[in-house]
């Protein structure tokens, strides 16, 4: 999609010029090579990166201010190019970046805002004038990048993520927390990388970009007042990062999942509010915030969800308001984590009509719920199913309640991706130690596969299947690289006793030079059986495997007494060189002894006497 965007670019196009800021008033109106240059469109709507202190010594937004000084730093602006390119040495000609190995060159214009605003002062309605500028110059441009203030930003990112629909281009929200016009402006760095990112990944969703790191904008939270890395995204890991080298994690990046066209839903419901709960909040401070024009709200919880059970005044509050069809949204004070239905303190919301609000940031559910709300085509059942189904990336689905309506139906938490991450690993290690393929456990490895990781399902590790297989110098390998010898599978079952099932008497005594031993209690019957059907080679194995010999089945049989009942001769003898008991008594109160002299086992009854 946006390769057929950046071919529709790549013909000469008119940009009305009383749109674009007062510098760059001027016909955008250039042939250009979709091949080596792209185009982005910059929203300058504010915030301190463009800011200069004012007659009071105070940071404020200057019209021009950042547009001027931009054409001065080579890093953001390549003159010469320009000037060849756009023949024309006019303050309000586009701006290029140098060029950049490996990059498409990114040629941009800036619309600035009036009044640029510091983003303590924004609003819904500044939220819809830039959905509705993308909308405009949507066709124009391969990629916009919005320039903001950071205090509001996280609201901005959360809202536009929802606003603009089935987009396919990337829309990258920056600032900085340092005038550019400082020597040390953080402001530079970042709208370079914002440029580039827009200008060359085809990552179609909103994203902030700051510090070196490109977040999911509706997963972001402004996390320090003074720290370069302002941003932190606390439930989803970054989509890309800025180093070396630009690396984009491209598996958790959302696109479009239905052919439909970009649009822009830019009305939003204004009536809705957040409500941090702490411990004594009065009745009538939560029936004053529930009362109309509100329509929905996000209630901040304790913890993994919860809120006073005990408080019955305030649950039939909420239960007042869900009853007249407000949509309360259940999301947790706590920066990382989700809200789960674990104690009576969070099931009490549930059970008052409360939606589940997953791991949602604050500005997400809030922004969420404007835009859900304001969809007039939507009931309230579908309403509330949309709060806690993943539209945009912006929460985890749990699994059962995934929401197959018409928007992008994929879960992108980054815990549930490192869950299947870890699977894939697993289960890639496993294949590798079966088929003995040394080289590509050693590969798996040092790109970081965990090596305890197990498959789902029966959970095994490549531990597991190295002691199923046998394969002595693998088990030896994955234990030098830290592979835990006691870890168990679903079914209870440790590496050691799988090696044990199959007699592999080298891997054997591999794990047991490792510290692996049996669990007691585990293998009664297992051992005694063997016994029975007079499986000496077996006996051999739990014998080297460190197992108690004398370990009972549930008739309290011990080997011994299932070898001398069978008269297997040659397990009778290894029992009793291993110096088993030879008396113990089963349930009945019979020896080994008693079982051969009922069935008349001279041979069993002399090696028992011989070795007493
Ligand atoms: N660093 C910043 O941009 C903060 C500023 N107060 C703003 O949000 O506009």
């Amino acid at each position: 999609m946006a390769t057929r965007a950046r071919q529709a670019a790549g013909k000469a196009s008119e940009i009305p010029s009383a749109c674009i800021s007062r510098i760059s008033r001027r016909t955008f109106s250039f042939s250009f090579d979709p091949c080596t240059e792209s185009r982005v469109l910059v929203l300058y709507t504010g915030g301190t990166i463009g800011m200069v202190r004012n007659d009071n010594g105070a940071l404020a937004p200057t019209a021009n201010a950042l547009v001027h000084s931009l054409r001065r730093y080579p890093d953001l602006h390549d003159e010469s190019y320009a000037q060849a390119k756009f023949k024309s040495d006019a303050t309000d000609a586009p701006l290029a970046l140098p060029h950049i190995e490996g990059k498409r060159r990114v040629i941009y214009s800036i619309l600035e805002y009036d009044p640029l605003l510091d983003s303590s002062n924004m609003t819904m309605e500044d939220w819809s004038k830039m959905a509705e500028d993308i909308k405009r110059f949507y066709t124009l441009f391969d990629g916009f990048v919005v320039l903001h203030g950071t205090d509001t930003l996280a609201f901005s990112a959360s809202a536009l993520s929802f606003m603009l629909e089935n987009l396919s281009k990337p829309v990258i929200i920056t600032g900085s927390q340092i005038p550019m016009v400082d020597a040390r402006s953080d402001g530079k760095s970042n709208f370079l990388s914002a440029l580039v990112l827009a200008g060359n990944c085809e990552i179609p969703e909103v994203t902030v970009f700051f510090g070196d790191v490109l977040l999911r904008g509706n997963r972001t939270v402004k996390a320090s007042v003074g720290s370069l890395r302002a941003f932190a995204s606390p439930n989803c890991r970054p989509l890309a990062t800025v180093g070396v080298k630009i690396e984009v994690d491209f598996k958790i990046i959302i696109r479009p999942a239905r052919i439909d066209s970009f649009s822009v839903h830019s009305t939003l419901n204004r009536n809705v509010g957040l409500l941090r709960l702490f411990p004594g909040i009065t009745t009538q401070m939560v029936r004053a915030f529930l009362q109309p024009p509100l329509e929905g709200a996000v209630l901040q919880s304790f913890g993994a969800g919860n809120v006073p059970s005990n408080r019955e005044d305030l649950l039939s509050e909420f239960k007042a308001a869900t009853s007249r069809g407000v949509v309360l949204v259940n999301c947790t004070q706590c920066q990382q984590g989700l809200v789960m239905n674990v104690y009576e303190t969070g099931k009490a919301l549930t059970e008052v009509g409360v939606t589940n609000g997953s791991d949602m940031t604050p500005e997400a559910a809030l922004t969420k719920l404007a835009y859900v709300l304001s969809k007039s085509e939507w009931d309230i059942g579908t309403k509330r199913q949309m709060m806690q189904s993943c539209l945009r990336g912006e929460l985890t689905v749990p699994k059962a309640n995934n929401y197959n309506g018409n928007h992008i139906k994929r879960s992108f938490d980054s815990w549930e991706e490192d869950e299947i991450d870890t699977e894939l690993m697993a289960a890639r290690l496993c294949a590798a130690v079966a088929s003995k393929d040394v080289a590509r456990v050693e590969e798996l490895l040092e790109s970081g596969a965990e090596i305890n990781s197990a498959t789902p399902g029966d959970r095994r590790t490549a531990l597991h299947v190295a002691n199923t297989e046998g394969d002595a110098g693998i088990v030896r390998h994955l234990l030098l690289a830290g592979a835990s010898p006691d870890v168990l599978d679903r079914h209870g079952r440790s590496p050691l006793m799988d090696a044990v099932a199959f007699d592999h008497h080298e891997t054997i005594a591999v794990m047991r030079s490792f510290g692996a031993s049996l669990q007691s209690g585990h293998y009664g019957t297992e051992i005694c059986e063997a016994a029975a059907r007079g499986d000496v080679v077996r006996l051999k194995s739990y014998k080297l495997a460190g197992a108690d010999l004398s370990q009972t089945d549930p008739s309290g049989r011990t080997p011994l007494h299932l070898a001398a009942l069978f008269a297997r001769l040659q397990c009778v003898s290894l029992l009793l060189e291993a110096k088993v008991s030879h008396d113990p008594m089963d349930a009945l109160g019979d020896t080994p002894s008693d079982l051969a002299a009922r069935r008349n086992y001279g041979a069993v009854l002399t090696m028992i006497e011989g070795a007493e």
